[in-house]
């Protein structure tokens, strides 16, 4: 479409905007929204990169704020056509208390919500999680399950627990009744892993396996499978499902999408070896001189540990019981909905991605740990 002031008039939204999937759908919605005549990113931690947006022919707002407190929520909210809501608290680490995850990923959402009503915002697309499904406390496996697969989702840990009550809050929202006597169009989409530049855990394993001499040790067997989308392809679903929400709000309000692409199903650390192997890792295989047993003791220890350290400093390493049981529970994700319903396609194809990832791990390899 022709670059012409006429078109842009649209303000969007992106809570979240300077995390790791925040930033690429700041960038997509650049590239790909041709009708955008207001950007306004929305983070409790802004990044310097944002200055660099500001020479093109979009206006991006850069708004300091927390989506805990419901007047700044408010302020950034009004007046935008659509809001886009990825910013959360994504902790299966113990780093936050239950209480911080709760008060960011539930109460932020439900101020994201009353902002619309109140404001008269009628779009709103909300960044849910594969964990608002599974792996659930049994450890049920979820194999190539779609949106309508039957599946006992009952979660213990705060981090998914929190992620369901703010999908669920987002999906009843949808057609209220907002300022100006118009609906609210809600939907809620749900990356697997997302992997890509900017990953914090894929560099935290790289780091990891520098210090180890080149090595990363398999704790999981390479037959427990997980879904994996390119970070890329979740930003161009969430730009694509902003654009058509209004065309088709009959069919997608209200609606759930897995967030998908061509990576390939793969064991999480096997899946990752895919980056770190041509940066030069290896994974070695220790299942047997540290058995699952063994590994639950050393996750259960890391948790004491963690407990018992809290008042001094914060220890949260990648292993830990809930992390271990998600790591070792299959959760393989095959759909199409989101190409029935609003005709996505990935943008990105698995070499591609591939390659940028391991351009991106390269480069990280002269950055700080
Ligand atoms: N990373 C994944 O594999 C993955 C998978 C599925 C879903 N998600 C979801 O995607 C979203 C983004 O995740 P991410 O991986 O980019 O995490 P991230 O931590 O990199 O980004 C989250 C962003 O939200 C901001 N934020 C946190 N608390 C805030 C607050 N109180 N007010 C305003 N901003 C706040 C952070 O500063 C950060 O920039 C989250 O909602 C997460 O649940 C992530
Ligand atoms: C130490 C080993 C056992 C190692 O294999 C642990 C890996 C572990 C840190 C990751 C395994 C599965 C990951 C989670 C999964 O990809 C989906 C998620 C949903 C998303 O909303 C947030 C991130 C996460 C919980 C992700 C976190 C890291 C793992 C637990």
């Amino acid at each position: 479409m022709a670059d012409s002031a006429e078109t842009r008039k649209l303000v969007y939204l992106v809570t979240g905007g300077c995390g790791f999937l925040g930033e690429h759908v700041v960038r997509m919605l650049l590239q790909r929204e041709p009708r955008l005549y207001e950007l306004r990113v929305f983070d409790l931690h802004l990044g310097p990169w944002l200055e660099e947006l500001k020479t093109g022919p979009v206006q991006v707002t850069a708004i300091q704020g927390d989506v805990t407190q419901a007047h700044e929520v408010a302020a950034a909210v009004a007046g935008a056509h659509v809001v886009i809501h990825t910013a959360g608290l994504v902790d299966v680490f113990g780093r936050a208390s239950p209480e911080t995850i709760y008060e960011v990923n539930v109460q932020g959402t439900k101020n994201v919500i009353e902002a619309c009503v109140q404001t008269g915002t009628r779009f709103l697309v909300y960044t849910s999680s594969m964990e608002v499904v599974g792996p659930n406390i049994k450890g049920h496996p979820f194999y190539r399950g779609n949106e309508d697969t039957p599946y006992e989702a009952i979660h213990r840990h705060p981090y998914p627990c929190s992620k369901a009550q703010a999908e669920r809050l987002v999906l009843e929202a949808n057609g209220r009744k907002v300022h100006g006597g118009l609906s609210l169009v809600t939907c809620a989409l749900r990356p697997t892993g997302i992997y890509g530049e900017g990953h914090q855990i894929m560099r935290d394993f790289y780091h990891q396996g520098l210090r180890l001499g080149g090595r990363l040790f398999r704790a999981i067997p390479a037959s427990v499978e997980h879904s994996r989308v390119y970070v890329g392809n979740v930003a161009w679903m969430h730009v694509l499902v902003a654009q058509e929400l209004e065309q088709r709000a009959a069919l997608m309000g209200g609606q759930v999408y897995f967030c998908y692409d061509e990576s390939p199903y793969k064991s999480y650390e096997d899946f990752n070896m895919e980056f770190l192997g041509p940066c030069g890792l290896r994974l070695v295989d220790t299942r047997l001189l540290v058995p699952y047993w063994l590994l639950m003791l050393l996750a259960t220890l890391n948790a004491l540990l963690q407990w018992l350290l809290r008042p001094l400093l914060l220890y949260a390493p990648l292993l830990n019981p809930y992390t271990l049981a998600v790591a070792n529970t299959t959760f393989t994700v095959s759909t199409d909905k989101a190409q029935r319903h609003f005709g996505y396609k990935p943008l990105f194809s698995w070499e591609d991605s591939r390659t940028r990832t391991i351009r991106w791990v390269q480069a990280v390899e002269g950055s700080a740990p």
